[in-house]
């Protein structure tokens, strides 16, 4: 439901926390690898293969290092440190104790993060290459060199499972974190195509897009519709007097009361400068006048505080218009504007209402 989605951005719900960057995924490839070696060494030590135990130290040492360096934004050296590890340690693994520990699955690892990265498709391709061909050299290799270890095959099938595990669980977690870092981008795309900057309220754009949705919606219930045109009285005044920024102070304010007051299926738009639309999906004419008085007082009540100068109030004067049957948006959106233009001459702060049919 298009309109329901894009009607509901203006109330900003909350985004849950997600990874802002490729950079802050990548934090998480150290602490996960580096943990995962920590577990490797205990337990190398503790099946009495010192070496690999040591082997996993030094690859905590890399892992530890590559953090800092991304911490201090030394980032294609991080990259490499993290690379050179994966083959090194993958390397001496399977030669020590062999092709069947599993411990080369972890090259395949170096394809997603690889390919996640910003950088040129040209480098990627070569390190990927180089990384299957090592994968490839490693069994070409212990096809004719057996291990320098032999461990016991329970041992070896215990640990080929634990490798595997790991590299699911590795994998899934990358790709969940990648799925956030994506949908989290999406969202504020959409957040900003949708919505207008300065206020959070909707654009005008999808602000006609929600209206084209209620009508047919409303038509088809016979149910009515309002359209409330509001502008803001002798802003440029304000602008001129107190400064821009005092002025988009006060716009923001006054999107808020309008936010905050009209119904959750109402829809508020900023609709120019300081001229704002609202949508009221079930709405008479009588209603309409009734929640456009209330915003003329809560606006009006608004004392909305600027530097070096005392709070601002401000007015506003309204423009009221009902859908008529079988007619578009546009119509109801024209007599708003007509009644909006009345409602100035006769001296603004006021709710004006569309002219009777004829
Ligand atoms: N601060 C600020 N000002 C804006 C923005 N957009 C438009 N304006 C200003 O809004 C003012 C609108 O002025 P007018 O159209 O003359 O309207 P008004 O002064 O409110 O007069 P009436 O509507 O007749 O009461 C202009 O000075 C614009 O520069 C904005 O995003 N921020």
């Amino acid at each position: 439901m298009k309109s329901e989605k894009i009607a509901t951005t203006h109330r900003s719900p909350k985004a849950r926390s997600a990874p802002r960057s490729f950079w802050h995924l990548m934090y998480q490839v150290p602490v996960v690898a580096g943990a995962s070696h920590a577990f490797f060494m205990l337990l190398f030590f503790m099946l009495g293969a010192p070496l690999l135990g040591w082997v996993n130290l030094g690859s905590v040492a890399l892992f530890g290092l590559s953090y800092l360096c991304l911490r201090l934004k030394r980032n294609i050296l991080a990259v490499g440190l993290i690379l050179s590890e994966i083959v090194v340690h993958a390397a001496l693994a399977v030669r020590f104790i062999g092709w069947d520990s599993g411990f080369h699955y972890y090259l395949i690892l170096v394809a997603p993060i690889v390919f996640v990265s910003r950088s040129r498709s040209g480098p990627k391709l070569v390190i990927v290459s180089l990384m299957l061909t090592c994968y490839l050299a490693m069994d070409w290799f212990m096809k004719t060199h057996g291990p320098l270890y032999a461990l016991q095959e329970q041992t070896l099938s215990a640990l080929r499972y634990v490798n595997v595990t790991v590299t699911f669980l590795v994998l899934s977690f990358l790709s969940g974190q990648y799925y956030r870092l994506v949908t989290h981008a999406e969202r504020q795309l959409r957040a900003l195509a949708t919505t207008d900057p300065l206020t959070h309220l909707l654009n005008r754009r999808s602000w006609l897009e929600v209206a084209e949705y209620e009508v047919v919606q409303r038509q088809r219930h016979q149910e009515p519709l309002a359209v409330v045109l509001a502008d803001i009285d002798h802003f440029k005044s304000i602008n001129d007097q107190h400064g821009h920024q005092a002025g988009d102070r006060l716009l923001q304010a006054v999107s808020e009361v309008l936010r905050n007051t009209v119904r959750q299926q109402d829809s508020v738009a900023r609709w120019g400068g300081e001229e704002f639309m609202i949508l009221m999906p079930q709405a008479t004419l009588d209603t309409a006048r009734t929640v456009a008085e209330r915003l003329r007082e809560k606006v009006s009540a608004l004392n909305v505080p600027i530097e070096d100068h005392a709070p601002l109030s401000v007015s506003m004067t309204f423009g009221v218009a009902l859908h008529r049957a079988s007619e578009a948006i546009e119509a109801p959106v024209r007599r708003a504007d007509a009644a909006l233009y009345q409602g100035k001459a006769k001296g603004r702060n006021r709710v004006a209402i569309e002219d009777a049919p004829t």
